[in-house]
């Protein structure tokens, strides 16, 4: 780094001379991640293998001298830049901020081996080490791929279908419960409602009562803490004894210290012969390694974290711009389509929460056809990102052939995937109704859950719970948007909706809900 100085201190006096704080900001971040992906790259170009074929690399996108595409991420902002420059160049180009070369891969044509490569040659490792100490030791990046899989396999488990119809019920009554403490009317900020009510969901699912009962307040503090200690710098310096880092240290052994008691009274539990469990806990508490093998329990304290982790942000953020779509006035049709869905269907099932069960859930279609179409406007994750230790052969949409050498950082931007308008006609507007044919989401056109080797565990437990939340407050409420429509926070990294979502209700009763 220190042979690149000089060009370090020419970007931040070009920095100083600009006069908006966020835009110094974001210059800063993009500043270390280029750093630490440089640094990454580094260590690994020189002892990988490249392909055979000697092809061009892909073309570069035109940036400003030194400082590449910078200029244009502080100008327009990440996604239209990103954009502009896939319009100019086509679906396969690399991109220089500074002078590190990200290569983008645009569109199902060119993306096959980016999702279905082998993790040795398309690797998640270098670009995830940060999430160590949020996750905790002896699993996600902290451990070999091997071990990794065979967890990730565990929570697959705990998601089948014979599971998921298990946690229906328990979803269907902490909503209820959670929406008793609303009033005949009142005015609500939506997004703060849904982020704590997708926690109490979670929670109850994965724990059962014991979290819920004694000491949700707790968890979901230190959750958000957790949260809120993954920042933009924390790429590069995931140890920096920063105050936020140190809430979620802090918040991390806490949180070990809760749930460490808590698979402890269920061995204790166990040995007595009083085991009755049948929640994502004791599933993972039962989950075996290939080698026979159990799992310890740090283990299971880090996959407790790692599945709130990766479920809270993601599911509270898309029920929130679930609501916003579904309120906006231009989106009147399709509020209609969904109430009128959940009368038909509650009129089959009863308006008890004890029937709003699995088989309920899959069928509100109108619903879930908003959710994905929601989720292909507004995607948690933003950019999927690899790091090609092996060189590899693409060929771009428009025909050309080019050699991504080995250890390029190769990206897919999803939010740029999922808006093309030879994928999805008009593909700004909110339209479920695209998605009444045969299911996009099995190709890699629709990318919000990522897709092939490692796609989205979680997925069917997202929908059913955001279902189950949006169900509920379709039956019960009436519903009005006052404040604007959400614009998106791109400064973290996975952008939600900004700001309060001020919305005002009133209950309702419908003919055959409650
Ligand atoms: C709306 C909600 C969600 C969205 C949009 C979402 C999105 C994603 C995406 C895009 C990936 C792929 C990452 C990559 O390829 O680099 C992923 C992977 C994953 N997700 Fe989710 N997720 C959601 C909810 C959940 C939930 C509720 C859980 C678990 C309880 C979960 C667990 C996982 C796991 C374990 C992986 C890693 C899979 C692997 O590497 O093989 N997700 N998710």
């Amino acid at each position: 780094i220190s042979e690149t100085d000089e060009e370090y201190s020419s970007a931040l006096l070009w920095i100083a001379s600009m006069e908006s704080t966020t835009v110094i900001w974001l210059v800063y971040v993009s500043i270390f991640i280029t750093i630490v992906w440089t640094k990454i790259a580094r260590g690994t170009t020189a002892s990988t293998p490249t392909t055979k074929r000697s092809l061009p690399p892909p073309p570069m996108a035109a940036g400003a001298p030194l400082l590449g595409i910078l200029p244009a991420l502080v100008m327009k902002g990440p996604l239209q830049a990103i954009h502009d420059a896939y319009k100019t160049m086509g679906s396969v180009f690399t991109v220089r901020l500074l002078h590190l070369q990200v290569t983008f891969l645009v569109g199902p044509e060119v993306s096959s081996h980016f999702y279905h490569g082998l993790d040795s040659e398309m690797s998640q490792d270098e670009v995830s080490k940060f999430t160590i100490p949020t996750f905790g030791p002896g699993v996600a990046f902290d451990v070999d791929l091997a071990t990794r899989r065979e967890q990730i396999r565990f929570f697959g488990d705990a998601m089948k279908p014979a599971k998921l119809r298990t946690y229906a019920p328990l979803m269907a009554h902490e909503v209820e419960e959670y929406f008793t403490k609303w009033g005949q009317s009142g005015t609500v900020d939506l997004k703060h409602e849904l982020e704590h009510l997708v926690t109490l969901v979670a929670s109850r699912c994965l724990f059962g009562d014991e979290v819920r009962g004694k000491m949700f307040g707790e968890v979901a503090t230190h959750l958000r803490e957790l949260n809120d200690g993954m920042r933009l710098v924390t790429i590069l310096f995931p140890h920096l004894p920063t105050p936020a880092h140190r809430r979620r240290d802090r918040a991390r052994a806490r949180l070990g210290e809760i749930f460490s008691g808590i698979v402890r009274s269920r061995e204790a539990a166990r040995r007595g012969g009083r085991s009755s469990y049948d929640d994502i806990l004791q599933s993972l508490i039962d989950s075996r390694y290939k080698d026979g093998r159990a799992t310890t329990e740090t283990e299971v304290v880090g996959m407790l974290v790692s599945a709130l982790f990766a479920g809270q942000h993601t599911s509270s953020s898309t029920a929130t711009w679930t609501g916003a779509r579904l309120l906006s006035p231009d989106n009147a049709a399709h509020l209609l389509a969904a109430v009128e869905e959940q009368e038909r269907i509650m009129g089959r099932h009863g308006p008890d929460p004890g029937h709003m069960g699995y088989e309920a859930l899959q069928e509100m279609d109108a619903l879930h056809r908003c959710m994905k179409e929601t989720l292909r406007l507004h995607p948690p994750a933003l950019t999927l990102l690899r790091l090609a230790r092996r060189g590899f052969v693409v060929r771009s949409k428009e025909g050309e052939e080019y050699e991504v050498p080995a250890g390029r950082t190769v990206a897919s931007p999803l939010v740029i995937h999922n808006r093309l308008p030879g994928l999805y006609r008009d593909p700004d507007r909110f339209d479920p109704g695209r998605f009444g044919g045969p299911d996009k989401g099995a190709s890699l056109a629709y990318t919000a859950f990522g897709g092939g080797r490692h796609a989205c565990v979680g997925e069917a437990f997202a929908y059913m719970q955001i279902k189950a939340i949006w169900s509920h407050l379709l039956r019960n409420f009436e519903m009005e948007m006052v404040s604007p429509f959400p614009e998106t926070d791109w400064n973290v990294v996975m952008p939600g909706p900004k700001g309060k979502v001020m919305v005002s209700y009133k209950r309702r009763r419908m003919a055959a809900a409650a």
